[in-house]
């Protein structure tokens, strides 16, 4: 063997395979015709019938043919398939078939070989049943079978045709057939006339049993006669309509051959309950590997769950370090500027997942992920590495007067929990510990879970049901009796500052105390977030509690409508959409307020003469030239511009469209909504109620509302102005469809019931009656409100 030829040391590896025996090596064509084998090593090692060896073999030389046969004789015996009576090994792969007598005229030799042949294999498919009883069918065994129905038209049965068919085999011996042994290893148990066993002849039957093995030996030897009946057939002697599939798998067969195994030929047995079948279950499959913990992981596992392990077998220098982690920076934008390169550009810590806070001062808080970004600084959501404790921590800004501020924040929550409210009954935030990470304030708070805002945002910014808005109202309705109570005043009430305890309950808390501050010591004038700022503060003039109960408003006006109802771009704007809802603030806030001449102007005599307003709103050209800036127009977000008309006609829910009593029930509760928002949302801050009279009233406690509510203790004469305010024109005289008129006269020493400390003088000149104003058929103009998102859903069935 030229061993310098890598065609031959191919080849070479294949005669160790395929000289197991020579019958088994005539059939270990599958793994070695499939690629890697060249031309000549399907012929020098894989002993299979290859088409282009063939050619090969017929364009050599007969020297060199003979030589390389001569090399290889004593290795293997290659069993030609057309070469049926007289094989020998010197001549058995270079003469061709000596007659091809079903050779098509217009077919090639190679198509002929090709089609002759069973090693190629065909794909593999179903097992099938018995292959013998495929013989009884009349149109292939009348022609070419002596399986032929008997008398009664009846086909033998499987075990009948075995028996008549040994019965024809010893016959036709007889007569001068020529017997299977004759024919080497091949044979077809039915059929042995020669020219019909020639035609459908099949190597690919021949050895796949057991049996048939031994048959075979025998037979060699000559002390068996008549060969046995293999349970398998060649697939070639089915008619072509009715082959039955390849069983069982020769491709695997052929393989195990391959590797020396001993073929066991699984046999036929009746099966009629599942334990019949008993399956062999592997303990141990294959491809599994060991775990760290002794037991088997399968490759899925390997290369996920046990990656880091898998990589560490494959290679003993990989190491992997949980520390060396890329980490998932959550603070943007994330360069260090400043505080030694721990800052950016605005003093917000940079955090990163997997961060630990509070090390310096024996606390490890294990960050997870950011909650919201705030004006003072960054809130995550942080694991206690001691208690376990999953939580929130602020880290303020490092900057003075955040610092400052958050120190305030603190202050008041440590008030607020320990002082205030310690059995935790008021929705107040509770704050757990504080620490300095780094030159940030840290403060330490439970978690919760989403604020109102993001569960408007769930809710697509629709509305959500009045149950829940009640629910909701009465929660912050408490909170703010107790800090109106502390002369505590939270300053910057909105939905971001509102969160849900948790996702599934109507529980609620009120976070961020950041702005905070004593009633008595109301320093700073530029405060509450614009959309929810009270027309004192825009104003300018001096704030109380009252600012919270504005702010509340705004709010639950919000969960109704879904949207803000003021949504200012800027400061005029805000107080432009305030007046043009709610009508214009009495003439004492607007003479008082410090900042009323930016955005007001007083009328000008001529103008007094058409209207009893003192002043009016600058026009945007106004303000823009005055200010030098580009002022825009408000964009409009509701159809109607008065408070009540835009509640009346916001569209019903989708639960009630086809309900006329349930509609009716939806707008008698949207007027006692109108009167709530009507005495919380007054513009003057004397008059607005306090959270304790709103508390009482029918929105919250359900009663029956009948038109007309006066809190208790309201200095109020004319309840009915409280009416007309909510529908915009108690002040607004020019727009007025009715004339009232308050003169109210602050006085900060008197401090009585009521509202606010004030003194009022009032007037009244109109009255008009809310439930009046009912459209007749208010379900025409409606839209239908959208489905909830999943999480009101939730909502929606822990309330009703
Ligand atoms: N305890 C908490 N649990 C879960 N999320 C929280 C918690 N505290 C705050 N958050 C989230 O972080 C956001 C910002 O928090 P916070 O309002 O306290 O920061 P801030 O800097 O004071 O903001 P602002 O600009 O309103 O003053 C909140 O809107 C909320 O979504």
């Amino acid at each position: 063997m030229n061993t310098s030829n890598n065609n031959d040391s191919s080849s070479s590896n294949c005669n160790k395979n395929t000289s197991l025996s020579p019958n088994l090596a005539t059939h270990s064509d599958a793994s070695m015709s499939s690629g890697r084998a060249t031309q000549d090593s399907g012929y020098l090692g894989g002993n299979i019938w290859n088409p282009s060896y063939m050619n090969q073999a017929s364009q050599r030389s007969p020297q060199q043919q003979q030589h390389l046969q001569q090399q290889h004789n004593q290795q293997f015996c290659f069993v030609n398939p057309w070469n049926e009576e007289k094989v020998t090994n010197s001549q058995q792969n270079l003469v061709y078939p000596p007659q091809y007598d079903d050779l098509n005229s217009n077919e090639s030799l190679d198509a002929y070989r090709r089609r002759k042949s069973s090693l190629v294999v065909p794909p593999t498919r179903a097992a099938a049943p018995n292959p013998f009883q495929y013989d009884s069918y009349p149109a292939y065994t009348s022609s070419n079978t002596n399986l032929a129905a008997n008398a009664s038209g009846q086909y033998p049965s499987a075990y009948q045709q075995q028996q008549q068919q040994q019965q024809q085999q010893q016959h036709a011996y007889q007569q001068g057939a020529i017997p299977p042994s004759q024919f080497g290893s091949r044979f077809v148990p039915s059929l042995y006339n020669r020219q019909e066993f020639q035609r459908r002849q099949s190597l690919a039957a021949t050895n796949y049993s057991s049996n048939f093995s031994s048959i075979n030996s025998g037979a060699n030897q000559g002390t068996s006669p008549i060969p046995a009946i293999s349970s398998y057939r060649r697939l070639s002697a089915y008619p072509p309509s009715t082959s039955p599939p390849l069983q069982p798998p020769f491709k695997q067969l052929r393989r195990d051959e391959v590797q020396g195994q001993k073929l066991s030929i699984p046999q036929m047995q009746p099966c009629s309950s599942k334990n019949d079948l008993q399956p062999v279950i592997n303990v141990t499959p294959k491809f599994r590997r060991a775990s760290l913990n002794s037991k088997t992981i399968s490759p899925l596992v390997s290369v996920t769950k046990s990656l880091i392990t898998t990589y560490s077998l494959c290679s003993p220098d990989f190491t992997y370090q949980t520390s060396k982690n890329p980490k998932r920076v959550l603070t943007k934008p994330s360069e260090g500027k400043c505080n030694n390169g721990f800052d950016n550009l605005n003093s917000d810590y940079i955090l990163y997942v997997n961060d630990v806070l509070g090390v310096e001062q024996n606390r490890k808080y294990l960050v997870l992920d950011i909650l919201g970004q705030g004006t003072f600084g960054q809130v995550v959501k942080c694991q206690n590495l001691l208690t376990k404790e999953i939580l929130a921590v602020k880290v303020v800004k490092s900057r003075t007067e955040y610092l400052t501020q958050s120190i305030t924040e603190a202050k008041i929550l440590e008030l607020l929990n320990q002082k205030i409210d310690p059995a935790n009954k008021h929705h107040f935030l509770r704050m757990h510990d504080s620490f300095v990470h780094k030159n940030h304030l840290c403060l330490v708070f439970e978690l919760l879970s989403n604020n109102l805002y993001e569960l408007l945002k769930q809710n697509k910014f629709h509305g959500l049901s009045m149950q829940l808005i009640r629910t909701f109202t009465t929660q912050i309705l408490d909170s703010l009796c107790v800090l109106k109570e502390s002369k505590l005043i939270h300053c910057d009430l909105k939905p971001e500052n509102i969160l849900l305890c948790a996702p599934d309950k109507p529980e609620l808390k009120i976070i961020d105390f950041g702005s905070s501050c004593e009633e008595a010591r109301t320093v700073y004038t530029y405060i509450q977030s614009r959309f929810y700022r009270a027309p004192e503060i825009i104003l300018g003039i001096p704030y109380s509690t009252s600012i919270d109960m504005w702010s509340l408003g705004c709010i639950v006006a919000e969960l109704f409508l879904g949207i803000p109802i003021f949504p200012g771009a800027s400061e005029y704007n805000q107080l432009t959409r305030i007046i043009d809802t709610l009508g214009y603030p009495p003439s004492w806030m607007i003479d008082m307020g410090k900042n009323s001449g930016k955005f007001m102007k007083k009328l000008t005599p001529e103008e007094s003469v058409i209207s009893t307003q003192k002043h009016r709103m600058k026009t945007i050209e106004e303000f823009s030239r005055e200010y030098n800036i580009v002022e825009k127009s408000s964009k409009q977000y509701f159809k109607w511009k008065k408070l009540p008309d835009i509640i009346r006609n916001y569209r019903y829910p989708k639960s009630i469209q086809n309900s006329e009593e349930l509609i009716d029930q939806e707008m008698h509760n949207r007027e006692c909504l109108i009167h709530f928002l009507g005495g919380v949302l007054d513009l003057n801050p004397l008059e607005r109620w306090t959270p304790q009279q709103a508390m009482l009233h029918p929105f919250i406690t359900k009663q029956e509302f009948t038109g007309e509510w006066f809190p208790p203790g309201s200095s109020l004469p004319e309840p009915s102005g409280k009416q007309d305010n909510t529908k915009g024109q108690q002040t607004d005289r020019r727009n007025s469809t009715n004339s009232l008129n308050h003169d109210y006269v602050y006085n900060s020493n008197i401090g009585n019931g009521g509202a606010d400390s004030v003194d009022i003088s009032t007037s009244s000149k109109g009255n008009v009656n809310v439930l009046s104003n009912f459209p007749n058929n208010y379900a025409v103009s409606h839209s239908v409100q959208e489905g909830p998102t999943n999480e009101f859903n939730k909502l929606h069935i822990v309330e009703e």
